[in-house]
């Protein structure tokens, strides 16, 4: 029930609320002519009609956020004025009205609505005709809005921490393969958009098993807790850090042109190696270093420094390579062709 072909939970509640109320206020549409109340039907279509195209819109468009919003303020608009010409019967539209409004559009805005409907019906309301009932209403409605506002900030909440703890790696806190995708392609539109470069790393710990098979699979654990938390005591905040799987990492590296992104690779490079030990043996790893050319797709540029740092293992380990092929892979973007094989345009350094 809550979810559409498009995956798109927004565009589930419009469709839901255009069935809704095509079920709920259509009779009662038909009832107000029946009986005579012309204009009140009128308003009733109105809102069927409003709240139909809406849906139809946002299934046709995909433009769900908005069309939410516009529902939300035919629904506030139309409960108004029928309960302004239906009397009592038509108040009691307000409160699922106020509900509704939560659980379409942004807290804000929904609080917004709510604020104008029950001071409207509060102030105007012929139904309403002395105090005492107005406050009871008003009261009444604050209280609905106020406990729609905190469901709607909890589920809020809880989305938002699903969201990061589904995009983190839970032992080093990097950002998880699933998110690299993503962000590989935002920084190569970023670096296009800007003429800025952006660089690439991608490095995994040198013999990383038989730390596992020495020290046991905690101490393995607490080297790639180590390794993480110097890579990004060692790394800027507009960088990205991921951990591509068992003792694998990415570095995104906006900004870095190809001096600094040797510069930083070495850096990491040495930094492990003195820094991170069990026993009496050093952890070092292997780095493979590309810059993004223009043109190019993600997956080129990614191989290009997957296959730097194989080459980095095969070379020995412990050492940086450096891919600077971008004149053979700009041709290449979104093909499969595999990449250039490393030659003279590839460097390798080993400080250490
Ligand atoms: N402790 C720990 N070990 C892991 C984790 N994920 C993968 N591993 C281990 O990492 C080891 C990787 O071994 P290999 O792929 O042979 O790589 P390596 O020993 O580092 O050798 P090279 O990469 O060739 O230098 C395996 O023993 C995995 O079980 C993890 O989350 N924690």
């Amino acid at each position: 029930m809550w979810s559409n072909p498009r995956g798109d939970f927004k565009l589930t509640l419009i469709l839901f609320f255009g069935a809704l109320t095509a079920g709920g206020v259509l009779p009662f549409a038909i009832y107000r002519f029946a009986t005579g109340q012309t204009f009140v039907g009128l308003v009733d279509l109105a809102i069927v009609a409003g709240v139909g195209l809406g849906a139809l819109r946002a299934w046709k468009t995909g433009k769900s956020e908005g069309t939410a919003l516009m529902i939300a303020v035919i629904y506030s608009i139309g409960c108004m004025l029928v309960s302004r010409m239906a009397g009592l019967s038509g108040v009691l539209w307000i409160y699922p009205v106020l509900l509704a409004n939560f659980l379409l559009v942004r807290r804000r805005h929904a609080a917004v609505l709510s604020i104008v409907v029950i001071a409207f019906v509060a102030a105007f309301d012929v139904a309403l005709p002395n105090i005492p009932q107005k406050a009871m209403f008003a009261v009444t409605a604050v209280e609905v809005s106020l406990f729609a506002y905190v469901f709607a900030w909890r589920a809020e909440t809880q989305r938002t921490q699903l969201e990061a703890v589904a995009a983190r790696d839970p032992l080093t806190g990097a950002h998880n393969r699933r998110n690299m995708a993503d962000e590989l392609k935002a920084a190569m539109a970023a670096s296009e958009r800007d003429a800025a470069p952006v660089g690439l790393l991608i490095f995994d710990l040198d013999h990383f098993k038989s730390i596992n098979d020495s020290f046991g699979h905690e101490a393995g654990d607490r080297v790639l807790v180590e390794v993480s938390e110097l890579v990004r005591r060692c790394t800027r905040k507009q960088d990205r850090f991921f951990r591509m799987g068992g003792e694998e990492f990415g570095l995104l590296l906006p900004g870095a042109e190809p001096a600094a992104l040797r510069r930083i690779a070495e850096k990491l490079r040495t930094t492990v190696e003195q820094e991170v030990r069990r026993g009496d043996r050093r952890v070092t790893m292997s780095l493979g270093a590309a810059s993004y050319c223009a043109g190019e797709s993600a997956d080129s540029w990614q191989r290009r420094a997957d296959l730097a740092m194989y080459r980095a293992k095969r070379d020995g380990r412990n050492r940086t390579v450096f891919d600077d092929c971008c004149e053979h892979t700009a041709g290449l973007a979104g093909d499969a062709t595999p990449a250039p094989a490393f030659g003279t345009a590839t460097r390798s350094s080993q400080d250490g």
